[in-house]
């Protein structure tokens, strides 16, 4: 198996326009490639006649241990690829030993995807207006055990998605983000032509007029770390860090928010000397080899989310296929470890990667 074939499992076994919705990005859906691309380019450096007989990938994040540097990024609704969801995520993810950070629109209850879950698991946050819904659903992530919060800081709309417009996709019925009420979600179902109900949802229910001054209010609600998903400049980095955030996810959203962006891995450099070691720095979008782990060890990142492979891998087999996904990559990292003379994660350094013009600082 290979990640395509998951992906070509995946694209024949949903339907048109759930894998629209999986696969899809916004506007000319320029960021579905740029960050790729901006990967493919960076080169390693390897260096040899390094004992290389064991390699340990493992590292910790946020004081979690993990058998790679490597995570889930949020996704709404794994029931799309799968009827039982984000448990089955939950099973995979622990027992490949990565991450798994649960959308605030998961299918399935945050108190069964900790039951079923041996792993570290964060809980994503959009800022509703509700607020109060805001408060029970951190109340309920500590109580599940939940050991950070992201708040995704890309997304004060839903971006336009050509593809979900010209579906009219709407979250099919059965489905639903079962951590919040249903009256707060019903914009999210209901197909009308030309428009999507997930971005309809966005304008309804989030606040867009949320600003660094309100992270106090979070913060104040629980002694959770807190990371910021999206953030992709060095300015935003450096604010974050004075607002006392954890962590920052650098992240293009998958080419799903802002178009003509610059791409993830290109403002990873800027990112990384901006915090300079005050918190930790994931990055998240693109990432489909080992050796995509190593190049972003290499530009100073902690650790690395995958999102849509983990999908794909739902959609084929279950919680079997998400396993698969993980393990490929952890494999393959684990064998970039061993060419590239990097027996553990700590030897990935700036020396590492040859990068390209666009991914300097
Ligand atoms: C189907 C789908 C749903 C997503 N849902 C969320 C979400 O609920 N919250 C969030 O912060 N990001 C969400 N994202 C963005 C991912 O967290 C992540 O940034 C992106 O998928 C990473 O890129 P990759 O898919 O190329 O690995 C979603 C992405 C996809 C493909
Ligand atoms: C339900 C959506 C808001 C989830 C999301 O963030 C996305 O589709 O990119």
């Amino acid at each position: 198996m290979t990640l395509r074939t998951y992906e070509a499992a995946a694209k024949g076994r949903l339907p048109g326009p759930v894998w629209d919705f999986l696969a899809g990005g916004s506007g000319t859906e320029s960021m579905l490639t740029a960050g790729r691309e901006a990967l493919d380019r960076i080169r390693l450096r390897p260096r040899c006649l390094v004992d290389v007989s064991r390699c340990d990938p493992g590292t910790e994040l946020l004081g979690a241990r993990l058998a790679a540097p490597l995570g889930i990024a949020p996704m709404a609704y794994h029931r799309l690829a799968d009827p039982e969801g984000e448990v089955a995520t939950a099973r995979a993810a622990g027992e490949a030993g990565a991450l798994l950070t649960v959308s605030m629109f998961a299918s399935r209850t945050l108190e069964d995807i900790a039951a079923a879950a041996s792993g570290p698991l964060w809980l994503q946050l959009y800022w509703l207006k509700r607020r109060d819904l805001l408060a029970d659903l951190v109340h309920r992530a500590e109580a599940a055990g939940f050991r950070a919060l992201v708040l995704t800081v890309d997304a004060p709309r839903v971006a336009s998605r050509p593809r979900d417009a010209a579906n009219g996709f709407a979250v099919p019925a059965g489905i639903r983000a079962v951590n919040l009420s249903p009256e707060v979600m019903a914009a999210s179902h209901g197909s009308r032509d030309g428009e999507s109900a997930i971005a309809r949802h966005s304008m309804e229910q989030f606040d867009a007029s949320i600003t660094w001054d309100d992270l106090a209010w979070l913060r104040e609600l629980t002694s959770l770390p807190l990371v910021l998903k999206g953030v992709l400049t060095a300015e935003d980095a450096e604010l974050a860090v004075k607002h006392g955030v954890s962590g920052l996810i650098v992240s293009n959203h998958g080419g799903r928010q802002l178009d003509f962006a610059t791409s993830a891995p290109e403002c990873l450099p800027e990112i990384v000397a901006a915090v300079d070691g005050r918190c930790q720095v994931v990055l998240d979008g693109g990432i489909r080899h080992g050796a995509d782990i190593a190049k972003a060890l290499c530009m100073g990142a902690d650790a690395v989310l995958t999102g849509r492979p983990a999908l794909w891998g739902l959609a084929h087999s279950g919680a079997e296929g998400v396993a698969g996904v993980l393990r490929l990559l952890i494999d393959e990292f684990e064998e970039v470890m061993a060419l590239m003379g990097a027996p553990t994660v700590a030897d990935f350094a700036p020396s590492g990667v040859a990068l390209p013009t666009c991914c300097r600082t």
